[in-house]
């Protein structure tokens, strides 16, 4: 009996252990359709076999299948001589990678499949592998992205299963779609075949080692580096992508795409995102990640035809009439583009973003550079490279691959700060070489180069077998880059091309004019190139420093004038310490706003502070066109929406202009002004509005008070709100001067180039008989200051 207790108990142990044994043993196959073409070659076997050497033993399996289209009488025999010439061992070439490396190319096969029948009978066989273990199924699509489609469609429909016994994976290479449109309808076809979780976008770009470490080094150095991420102290951001080689023969595929398509909308674009999205709480949560990263892609503007160059390399026709290429085509196909980009957020306005990359440069060589503003000034020895007191610029670069340093890795200039370098990486010193690193001595960095030191594909390669999503393009990202890009591709799609020599062509130089990129040789501007420096701002060489002397009155009254950035930061402050002291004195603060677009960065730095003491303020208009609420001319709808909506303010203490009242629009039966006025004089105790944010207009105009009008009537009629009319007759309701002159504080923001002009006239002014609205804007008890741009100020 005892013995039979024993036997069955062992019975029950062999039978546990058995399943779980069986449980544990997983088979892979990997088809790698268009397996024997260049990107099989270069790339993706080597990735194949790193995943083989790393996670082949007796408990998992592989079978490689490469798919073809040419029938070869020998198959097998001509891609195992492929795989051996392409794969390899390393430096390390050692005897047991060579074992596993024969291993490998033993277990390869080739298969010619065309014809629906050919598939269903592949497939067939393919589903046949033992039932007790699990089957993983990679089909890795390396085909012309037209194939997508139809190749999907048929793999689904004989080879796809996703159940306890068996997974299945797709993996596509981009571009995914030409534009939008052609993304969104191929994504939408696809998903009638394909789920979502089983598609693998590839950007083989999101697997560089040093791209992999972009957001663990932001974590590192969260307290130092973060605080300086941001439109106050970056100056610019370059990101780079340049290669010496040419289109060779892939002049079919490129005619189609061009660097736009091939690198922009996909490799760079997606580094953008890295280094500017907010950085995520837990980097390991695939879904704050992801939301981070959309939310900003979501504030790019779209590029704009004045913010793009595009050149070709001279060659590239005839390469393309060699290649039998379409001529017409071929002529418009970009081979080099800069484009200057813009995020539209709190954190990132006014920062110029320029992507760039061309195939035939000067050298080779990917990296993202954050230059940061200067604050130093030299005096002496500036010109001595040797000096050891000045290490400008300051920047911050994450060089993906090439370029001049020994290995691609993080840079951050010593004088910027000493960064904490994360686990994935290791410090070293560069070996001190007569030539520079972007514009700086190798030794004025600190340097880290990543540990993993593993190409792309073969992360990627991994990542995929273990279903990890992180490092893929998601649809929904994949929509949003492109609608950044799509509308410029469809304006300068037959646009002439700059022709540049191949290697060092100085003619491809540019910089930024103000929204605008123009090559240097084409420009109106004799200015002196800036060494190691790609993008050559006018600015920057114009504009006052922060040493330059600025005269602190102007008309007689308070000035503010700094960089646009300064200028909104500080009256930002300025504004949140009058809305304390109002608090602290009398429990309120009452705010009365312009519309028109100067003053919405402002509104978007005062939406971010949530320490402001919004619930005791009052919002009001200065003025307002008569439109509807809903007309994006109305300056009610644009301070809602960069102000308003973003902060917790009671809806009572929002006072916004009756020009809309029941669609009827200024009505002057409906005596809007006497409403809004009605409602000041309720309101206001004693008529005083804490603060009021005047413009100035390029006539001379400020609030809705244009010249022409006698502004003088409405001084001594005393009456504090009315209809008024612009220089162009257009309705507008506008608080008048006896109200506006009674603030406590009255300032007055002039920003932008075009506003020079009317400043010059302003400082002209010697007699009292001025008509210009602005002039009468004279606080009786309060005071005024101006706030003014250098843009505005050297015009
Ligand atoms: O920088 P890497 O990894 O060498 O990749 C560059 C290549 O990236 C590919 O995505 C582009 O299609 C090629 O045109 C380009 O040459």
């Amino acid at each position: 009996m005892g013995s039979m207790k024993i036997l069955l108990i062992s019975f029950i142990y062999v039978k546990i252990f058995t399943l779980i044994f069986a449980y544990d043993l997983q088979h892979t196959d990997v088809v790698l359709l268009g397996g024997t073409g260049d990107l099989a070659k270069k790339y993706l076997w080597q990735g194949f076999f790193y995943l083989f050497q790393k996670y082949s033993n007796e408990n998992s399996t592989f079978s490689f299948t490469a798919i073809g289209r040419t029938v070869y009488e020998e198959g097998n025999t001509k891609l195992r001589e492929i795989l051996t010439g392409n794969v390899k061992c390393g430096k390390e070439n050692n005897e047991a990678c060579e074992e596993k490396k024969s291993e490998f190319i033993s277990l390869v096969k080739y298969s010619h499949l065309k014809t629906e029948d050919e598939y269903k009978t592949f497939c067939q066989n393919f589903s046949k592998k033992e039932k007790s273990t699990r089957n993983g199924h990679i089909f890795y699509l390396s085909l012309p992205p037209s194939a997508y489609v139809s190749t999907l469609k048929t793999l689904s429909k004989y080879c796809y299963r996703n159940d306890d016994q068996i997974w299945t994976r797709f993996v596509l290479e981009k571009p995914f779609g030409r534009d939008l449109e052609s993304a969104q309808q191929q994504a939408n076809t696809i998903a009638e075949f394909v789920r979502e979780s089983d598609l693998f976008r590839i950007d083989h770009y999101l697997g560089k080692p040093v791209v992999k470490q972009i957001l663990s080094f932001r974590k590192s150095n969260k307290q130092t580096l973060e605080p300086l991420l941001n439109r106050q102290y970056v100056d610019r951001i370059e990101i780079i992508m340049k290669e010496t080689i040419g289109v060779k023969d892939r002049t079919e595929f490129y005619n189609q795409v061009g660097v736009i398509r091939d690198v922009m909308q996909n490799h760079l674009s997606e580094l953008l995102a890295l280094v500017t999205m907010e950085l995520p709480r837990n980097l390991s949560n695939s879904k704050e990640l992801e939301e981070q990263r959309t939310r900003l892609l979501i504030k790019v503007r779209p590029v704009r035809e004045s913010g793009i160059l595009t050149g070709q390399y001279s060659k590239y026709l005839e390469e393309a009439i060699g290649a039998n290429g379409n001529l017409n085509q071929s002529k418009y196909t970009p081979t080099f583009a800069a484009a200057l980009l813009r995020i539209e957020n709190s954190r990132w306005t006014g920062v110029p973003l320029i992507l760039m990359s061309g195939k035939m440069l000067d050298e080779r060589s990917s990296y993202i550079r954050i230059l940061f503003r200067e604050r130093v000034f030299c005096v002496t020895g500036c010109t001595d490279r040797n000096s050891t007191h000045m290490q400008y610029p300051r920047q911050l670069i994450f060089q993906i691959g090439h370029g001049d340093v020994p290995s691609p890795g993080i840079l951050v200039s010593k004088s910027l700060f000493k960064p904490v370098w994360s686990p994935g990486v290791t410090e070293l010193s560069i070996t001190s070489k007569d030539s520079l690193i972007h514009g700086q001595r190798p030794g004025d960095f600190h340097y880290a180069v990543s540990k993993d030191k593993h190409e792309a594909y073969e992360s990627l390669i991994e990542d995929i077998y273990l279903g990890r999503k992180e490092s893929f393009v998601t649809l929904e990202r994949l929509l949003l880059l492109w609608k950044i890009w799509s509308p410029v591709l469809k304006s300068i799609e037959t646009s002439v091309k700059r022709i540049y020599k191949e290697g060092a062509d100085h003619s491809l130089n540019f910089r930024i004019d103000n929204d605008h990129l123009v090559f240097i040789s084409d420009s109106q501007f004799d200015i002196p190139e800036l060494e190691n420096s790609i993008v050559h701002d006018v600015k920057q060489i114009i504009s006052p420093t922060d040493m330059q002397m600025v005269p602190s009155m102007f008309m007689g009254e308070n000035l503010v004038c700094k960089d646009l950035i300064f200028l909104f930061h500080s009256l930002a402050e300025r504004i949140k310490n009058s809305a304390e002291m109002a608090v602290q004195n009398r429990n309120v603060f009452h705010l009365a706003l312009s519309g028109g677009n100067s003053p919405v960065p402002l509104f978007q730095i005062l939406a971010e502070d949530s320490d402001f003491p919004w619930s005791m303020t009052h919002i009001w208009q200065v003025d307002e066109r008569c439109v509807s609420k809903k007309s994006d001319k109305s300056n009610f709808l644009s301070i809602y929406q960069n102000l308003i909506h973003h902060i917790k303010i009671p809806f009572f203490n929002i006072h916004f202009m009756p020009v809309d009242i029941n669609g009827r629009i200024c009505e002057e039966s409906d005596k809007g002004d006497n409403q809004y006025e009605d409602a000041v004089k309720y309101i206001l105790d004693d008529l005083k509005f804490d603060m009021i944010l005047l413009g100035l207009g390029t006539d001379g105009h400020t609030a809705s008070l244009f010249p022409g009008e006698k502004y003088s009537r409405f001084l001594s009629e005393n009456k504090l709100v009315a209809y008024t009319k612009s220089n162009d007759q257009s309705h507008r309701m506008s608080l008048l001067l006896p109200l506006i002159n009674k603030a406590r504080e009255v300032i007055v923001l002039v920003t932008g180039k075009s506003k020079h002009g009317i400043l010059q006239k302003l400082s002209e002014i010697t007699s009292n008989n001025s008509e210009l609205p602005i002039t009468f804007v004279k606080p009786t008890d309060g005071n005024l200051t101006w706030y003014i741009d250098y843009g505005a100020w050297i015009g």
